[in-house]
């Protein structure tokens, strides 16, 4: 896609589409599959839905499209109650999974086909198409029908009908699910930067966690029709605010424990035996109140054990491992002895056991790799840990 064209939707996108669901449900089949769904956008966001299959994304997505109808609470654009508007009338641009070309138009008759139920005049409705063919870097290919597209050119096509009518939202349902694995990153990567540029505000619904990541300002991790975690994604990954969010997003080491007080650094905690830190996922927990810490492999270092407090003693210092005085701000780390090291490229994955468990950690490739069987002391920085009641 060029960087080059002036976008259509460039100079006004920026200060529309906020979006507000204020207590959005849906029961479908007998079952609530949506439950009490709140959210709002900041115009020109790129926010997320994301979620194991069955999680009530798409319904949600389908209800802010107007494809369903919500059984209770309000969708809100730009301050305008649009849960009863039907979906012709709600400035939304949508993109699916299957494409959803019309196999008998060309892909200019496909992109202007908003355009033309909108009754925009012919000579506009060409400049407008030829604009946003070029911008999803389909110019060149307006008079082909879309059987004769790949999968990416297609989907690069029902974009360009999405943005065409310069919808207040961009709503994208699993848009990149049909694609081979290169062509859906480099895919998402191009709607990303497109995005970026045209600030129109975009719901993306995906089970994927690593396009989540990559694309989104904020991330709505959703769970059995209900919104888990709103967050940034360091946050969704690094202080994830429940279970389910820390175990569906990557890897992670669940440790449990007895809150202790507040650190210098964080907030103590007693995990077998030794004192260690984490930051609160919400209110601080009481003394004594029985936690789990959620700590992500890449950002456990392991240092040598068995010297000082901290396990740490004076020596060299590699990536991954921890220096002296370092381990204090987090507070004693906890010892264990190597059970596994494995190189896999970009990390070295290694394995230590621990009095509370395993704990892994994935080193950067070129830390020192300890030896099987060498007692170490696995730490983190308590702003990159998370800690919840449990
Ligand atoms: N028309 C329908 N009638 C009855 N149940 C439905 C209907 N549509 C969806 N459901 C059910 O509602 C739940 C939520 O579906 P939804 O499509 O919103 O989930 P999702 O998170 O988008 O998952 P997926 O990624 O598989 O589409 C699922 O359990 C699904 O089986």
């Amino acid at each position: 896609m060029t960087s080059t064209t002036e976008a259509p939707a460039e100079a006004t996108a920026a200060r529309r589409g906020r979006l507000r669901l204020n207590g959005v449900r849906k029961a479908l089949g007998g079952k609530e599959v949506v439950s009490s769904v709140d959210l709002e956008t900041e115009p020109g966001e790129f926010l997320t839905l994301l979620g194991p299959s069955g999680c009530g994304k798409t319904t949600t997505l389908n209800m802010v499209a107007g494809h369903l109808t919500a059984d209770g609470g309000v969708i809100e654009v730009d301050g305008r109650d649009v849960t009863a508007v039907p979906p012709h009338r709600r400035s939304m641009g949508m993109v699916f999974q299957s494409y959803a070309l019309f196999p008998h138009m060309t892909v200019a008759d496909n992109v202007a086909f908003g355009l033309r139920m909108r009754r925009v005049p012919a000579a506009r409705r060409r400049r407008q198409v030829a604009e946003v063919l070029e911008m999803v870097g389909l110019d060149g290919l307006a008079e082909r029908h879309p059987r004769r597209l790949s999968g990416g050119q297609q989907q690069r096509a029902a974009l360009a009908r999405a943005l065409v009518i310069q919808p207040d939202l961009l709503l994208l349902d699993e848009p990149f699910s049909n694609l081979d694995a290169q062509l859906r990153v480099r895919l998402r990567d191009e709607v990303a930067a497109l995005q970026r540029r045209i600030g129109t505000t975009t719901i993306l619904v995906t089970h994927d966690q690593e396009e989540a990541l990559a694309v989104s300002d904020r991330i709505a991790v959703m769970a059995d029709g209900v919104i888990q975690q709103l967050d940034r994604p360091r946050e969704i990954y690094l202080r994830p605010a429940t279970d389910f969010v820390a175990r569906f997003i990557g890897e992670v080491n669940a440790l449990d424990g007895t809150a202790q007080g507040p650190a210098a650094d964080g907030y103590a905690c007693r995990v077998a035996g030794r004192t260690v830190a984490a930051t609160p996922a919400g209110e601080p927990p009481a003394e004594g109140a029985a936690v789990r810490l959620y700590v992500r492999p890449e950002v456990v270092r392991v240092g040598p054990g068995g010297v000082g407090s901290g396990g740490v003693g004076p020596g060299e210092v590699g990536p991954g491992e921890v220096g002296p005085g370092e381990v204090g701000a987090g507070g004693e780390g906890l010892r264990g002895t190597v059970r596994e090291t494995r190189f896999l490229g970009s990390r070295i994955r290694c394995v230590v056991a621990t009095p509370a468990g395993e704990v892994r950690a994935a080193l950067p490739f070129d830390a020192r790799v300890p030896a099987q069987g060498e007692e170490v002391t696995c730490s983190w920085r308590p702003s990159d840990a998370s800690l919840t009641a449990r």
